[in-house]
């Protein structure tokens, strides 16, 4: 498991240069932190700048601070130390290998043992209707293939304790087990959407207005219920989809 952190956001300006509502949003291990807001209001700039670790030298003004502290200028540009790993809806594999030979290539990288394939493509399946196997080529995956293999991969293999994600709207997994699995192993999970499976899921939420963190909501209990029983109908679409593309009847499932 990676090493547990605390992940701080200090409150900057607004597009239009006056100071953001919310000053400070503290995120916890295991938490999932929701990101909402009309579209071009600034949703993704705030992703930025936590994938940037910024210190005031972005656009918005706002500064990360890790563990309470400003992080070090080493954990700002040195790829190894990979603090933060991200998943958005285009994600593809451009390298010409199997499923189990970047696996085992990732694994090795991180020090791990390449052994770890078995339960990452395990894991995967469990989030997706097509199954994965370890000789695929990366480059046949399906959208929803290869972001089910980099949820479970990010999950088992990598040490990032930061997961950010960007609009998974669309993924083709299941979206709520996805996170539970994420923040299930201690990492924070900041999620960019507007979809009720995801938003609901998140503890917390900010709602981003005009380039700014306009407020912040904590999810009810009533929205969690709501986001479940939105989940379930998810589930159940994905699978149908799933027997509908094998050229199956659908029967007995009502
Ligand atoms: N606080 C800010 N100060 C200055 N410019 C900002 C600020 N926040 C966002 N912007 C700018 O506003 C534009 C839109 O922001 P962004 O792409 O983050 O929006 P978004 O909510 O992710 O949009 P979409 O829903 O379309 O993906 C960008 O050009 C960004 O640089």
């Amino acid at each position: 498991m990676s090493n547990p952190i605390k992940l701080t956001i200090i409150g900057g300006i607004n597009k239009d240069g006056t100071k953001e509502a919310i000053d400070r949003v503290e995120v916890s291990p295991g938490d999932i932190l929701g990101i909402v807001g009309p579209t071009g209001s600034g949703k993704s700039t705030l992703i930025d700048d936590i994938e940037q670790l910024a210190q005031g030298d972005t656009p918005t003004g706002r500064r990360i601070l890790i563990n309470d502290e400003e992080p070090d200028t080493k954990m700002r540009v040195d790829p190894r130390l990979k603090l933060i790993a991200q998943l958005s809806q285009n994600m593809h594999f451009l390298a010409d290998m199997t499923v189990s030979e970047f696996l085992q290539m990732h694994a090795r990288s991180r020090g791990k043992d390449p052994e770890l394939m078995h339960k990452v493509i395990e894991l995967a399946n469990t989030l997706t209707g097509e199954p994965i196997h370890e000789d695929d080529p990366l480059t046949v995956l399906s959208g929803g293939q290869s972001r089910s293999l980099m949820t479970a991969d990010i999950a088992v293999i990598s040490d990032s304790p930061i997961v950010l994600i960007d609009e998974i709207e669309n993924a083709g997994i299941k979206k709520q087990e996805a996170l539970e699995l994420l923040a299930g192993e201690g990492k924070i999970v900041v999620v960019v959407t507007h979809d009720p499976v995801l938003a609901l899921m998140a503890s917390r939420r900010i709602v981003i207005k005009n380039g700014g963190m306009n407020d912040i909501i904590t999810t009810s209990t009533e929205e969690k219920n709501v986001g479940d029983r939105v989940s379930e109908v998810d589930n159940w679409m994905m699978d149908l989809r799933e027997i509908i593309r094998r050229g199956e009847v659908v029967e007995g499932v009502v």
